[in-house]
């Protein structure tokens, strides 16, 4: 529509008169804000006038720290309202540059005049607060223009069922309170406002797609059904976005019992993290928490072991081919992916419930209290219906009582006596005190008596001495997990009887498996492969500590979770409902190519089919059309992806005969693509090693960045990364080194999924560069969808 049509001139009009409104909001809110902050300031400044400190007897105290307490709540009130205000005031500020992004007409069968929505990041009412001028777009009614085109249209309500005819579907862009753009939608138009969205070069993070939500993007946001809600789609197909927007459907849909810090989002990595920080402010909302999975592993293990992250497991399985014991590794990274390996586990916990636990000896000043077999004795004779970790907790309290007895023996040994005479002057203040707070009938003049002075020395110095030994009773420290866990890889016995209770066959390779691990973990070296593993066992046989808070799990790159990753996840968050959204095209961990069901498609056995949804989205958004053709050509079942009809040029391929050649021509291209304007550009290495050399021959002749695993921010311009670390996000062009079939390239067909993650990372454009020749993978009908530029190559060559 253009900006002459009358139509045109009355929406501009609603737009100035909602923009209106937003600013007397403002204003007032502005006020507000400014009050509750000079308040704020003014209860920090005088924090100290407004409590009576007096320490002098328990009384006074008492009275003091109410006072603090009353003092502090009061300024946590004033801050959360400052808060929340402040939040709102950068709603309406948004809502004041662009207060809606749609318009629907709705008649419902039997009206006479269809009503008049508009949508935007959230509602306001008019000034009599007694109409909608703008719907948020989370609101039930606003379902109706993601999921129909022009026609009818029905929407599910609380109280049931409304059908009606959608007359119309129009779509705003409104920037500083001035129409843009606008569009009709009919049942045969193209979007055209995603058309526009998608042209735009990025601005490095993550943008909301609240404008532009697909239908079947939809059904993901506004899933409330499911404890488990299954996407697999195609690279570039909106999954990151989606789960993102549901989050913000979520906060707004259960307002008042959800909080931001009971949803938890598990990314690929720390910058990741970074790359979609934006998306929930942007919206009004605030941010979940987000994690990796790698992290929970290190806070769990990382002080008791030297913990692989599974970005060094992934450099293994790429570069370490000729090292001995490859294929043992790789058979047991596959193995332990694996249902299979589930299975095998829960078996032998099945068999350690009778007999097998390893428990380590009880000790009291280095002597020991209790032997780890008495403790196995104990522990093996309580009745065995009860559950392992509940014998775990009588086996504790037992080991308590024999403590107990050993601490009352003690206090007429000679030990005691040389430790009181070695108390220091604060050690003895702090047992007097301590004495006093634990025996109501001292007195003071208790100390004036000798004897009864060494007594009560004598009993505090017993008492700290049993101290850490009762914690580690408490904390089931004397169950020896490592042991136990190595038991199964040691006795073949064992491992014969654990898969037969289990019902499964051990593996073809189960020796050398056995034997791979066995020599890691004697040395306290945790593999990626076993942590999980190994935390289950941990967590099966003390009881798992889980987290009871959380009620929304969200997992992204999903498919690169093992089997036991998500049967761990789902113990861990046992209230949860998990939403996990993958691409099986994008397996890129080092277990990816295993035959048997892993992570994502084992997913869906853990639960129940009515509690399970799964959604398939095949649309993909992210590339044009030429890049998606040409990536669809890489894997198998690729004609099924949908490319968004976004033109732009064909990839290209540059071959080059050496390094250097191929780095000239990649700093040339650099140069060429900053200068038409792309503000993100990716050259994508295949590993960590190759990604450092090539920024470091590029690095004089182009600013760049080079990521490595601990980067933690996402940012424009020019960055070197490895392949697995450009996961989940989206570059406006680029540039992948080296597209040969060398080792360090892409030949093999294991590597087949990560070229094709690498190449869909592109949002515009897309250029090979490949040392030698071209790898197998661009070989064959794939030519035709890519140019070769073979000017570049043989200039190079000539010179
Ligand atoms: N409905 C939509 N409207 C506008 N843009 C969209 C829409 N859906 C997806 N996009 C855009 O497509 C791109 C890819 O989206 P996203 O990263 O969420 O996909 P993904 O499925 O997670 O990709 P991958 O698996 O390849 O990492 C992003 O730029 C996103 O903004």
């Amino acid at each position: 529509m253009s900006e002459r049509e009358p139509e045109w001139l009355v929406e501009q009009q609603r737009v100035d008169e909602v923009v209106e409104q937003v600013e007397r909001r403002i204003e007032a809110l502005e006020l507000e804000t400014s009050d509750a902050h000079s308040e704020m300031v003014d209860i920090r400044k005088n924090f100290w006038d407004d409590v009576t400190v007096n320490f002098e007897d328990s009384a006074e105290m008492a009275e003091t720290f109410a006072s603090l307490k009353q003092q502090a709540e009061i300024l946590s009130e004033r801050e959360r309202t400052h808060r929340h205000a402040a939040r709102q005031l950068r709603t309406l500020r948004k809502l004041r540059s662009s207060p809606y992004f749609g318009r629907i007409d709705f008649l419902e069968n039997g009206e006479t005049a269809a009503d008049q929505v508009y949508l935007g990041i959230a509602s306001l009412r008019d000034k009599a607060d007694e109409n909608y001028l703008i719907y948020d777009w989370r609101a039930p009614i606003a379902s109706l223009y993601y999921d129909y085109p022009p026609g009818p249209a029905e929407l599910q309500t609380p109280s049931g069922r409304i059908e009606g005819e959608l007359r119309l579907k129009r779509q705003f862009v409104i920037r500083e309170g001035e129409i843009v753009s606008l569009f009709d939608t009919g049942v045969t138009i193209g979007d055209k406002l995603l058309q526009e969205v998608l042209g735009r070069h990025s601005d490095a993070q993550m943008r909301s797609i609240v404008g532009t939500i697909q239908r079947e993007q939809n059904r993901i946001i506004r899933n409330e059904r499911s404890r488990l809600l299954l996407v697999q789609g195609a690279a570039g197909s909106g999954k990151t976005s989606a789960a993102l927007q549901r989050v913000a459907y979520l906060l707004y849909r259960f307002r008042g019992t959800l909080s931001a810090d009971q949803i938890v989002l598990f990314s690929p990595n720390p910058m990741f993290n970074s790359y979609v920080s934006t998306v929930l402010p942007e919206l009004g909302e605030e941010n979940m928490q987000q994690t990796t999975f790698q992290d929970y592993l290190a806070a769990r293990l990382g002080h008791s072991f030297k913990l692989e992250n599974p970005y060094a497991q992934l450099e293994y399985a790429l570069r370490a081919e000729l090292e001995p014991g490859y294929e043992s590794r790789m058979s047991g990274i596959r193995y332990k992916a694996t249902m299979g390996f589930v299975r095998l586990i829960d078996g032998y916990l099945g068999v350690l419930g009778g007999e097998g636990i390893v428990f380590r000896d009880v000790r009291f000043r280095e002597e020991v209290l209790v032997a780890g077999e008495a403790i196995g004795a104990y522990f093996y004779g309580l009745d065995r219906t009860i559950a392992v970790p509940n014998r775990m907790r009588l086996t504790a309290e037992w080991l308590l009582g024999q403590l107990k007895e050993r601490q009352k023996a003690a206090l007429k040994e000679d030990w005691v006596d040389a430790a009181v005479d070695l108390l220091d002057k604060e050690t003895y203040l702090k047992a007097y005190q301590t004495i006093r707070r634990q025996n109501r009938k001292f007195k003071d003049e208790s100390f004036d008596d000798y004897d009864r002075e060494r007594e009560l020395l004598g009993q505090y110095v017993v008492m700290e001495a049993v101290k850490p030994v009762r914690a580690r009773i408490k904390r089931l420290t004397f169950v020896d997990v490592r042991s136990t866990f190595l038991k199964l890889f040691l006795d073949s016995d064992m491992a014969a009887r654990a898969a037969s209770q289990a019902g499964i066959e051990l593996p073809e390779h189960w020796e050398a498996i056995c034997k791979d691990t066995i020599d890691r973990l004697l040395v306290k070296r945790m593999a990626y492969e076993d942590a999980t593993p190994f935390l289950y066992v941990v967590e099966r046989l003390r009881g798992f500590q889980t987290n009871t808070s959380v009620r929304h799990v969200l997992i992204d790159e999903a498919q690169d979770y093992t089997a036991f990753q998500f049967a761990y996840l789902q113990r861990l968050f046992p209230f949860s409902r998990i939403t996990a959204l993958g691409d099986l095209n994008q397996s890129i961990q080092a277990h990816a190519d295993t035959g048997e069901s892993t992570g994502f498609t084992a997913l869906a056995s853990l639960y129940a089919a009515e509690e399970t949804e799964t959604i398939v989205l095949k649309q993909s958004y992210r590339s044009t059309r030429p890049i998606v053709e040409f990536t669809s050509m890489l894997i198998p079942g690729g004609s099924e992806i949908e490319p968004f009809n976004r033109d732009g040029d064909k990839p290209t391929l540059t071959v080059a005969a050496d390094a250097d050649a191929l780095e000239g021509m990649i700093g040339e291209r650099l140069r060429q693509l900053a200068s038409q304007g792309n503000r993100t550009i990716a050259v994508i290495c295949k590993t960590a090693s190759q990604s450092r050399a090539v920024y470091e021959a590029l690095r004089d002749g182009v600013p760049l960045r080079l990521v490595e695993s601990e980067t933690s921010t996402f940012e424009p311009g020019v960055v070197v990364i490895p392949s697995y670390l450009a996961k989940g996000v989206e570059f406006d062009a680029v540039l992948v080194y080296d597209a040969s079939g060398s080792p360090s390239g892409y030949g093999k067909e294991t590597d087949r999924r990560l070229f094709y993650t690498v190449c869909t990372r592109a949002m515009h454009e897309l250029h090979l560069f490949a040392l030698g020749s071209a790898g197998p993978f661009l070989k064959g009908p794939v030519e035709a969808y890519f140019e070769q530029a073979q000017q570049a190559a043989d200039m190079q060559t000539n010179s």
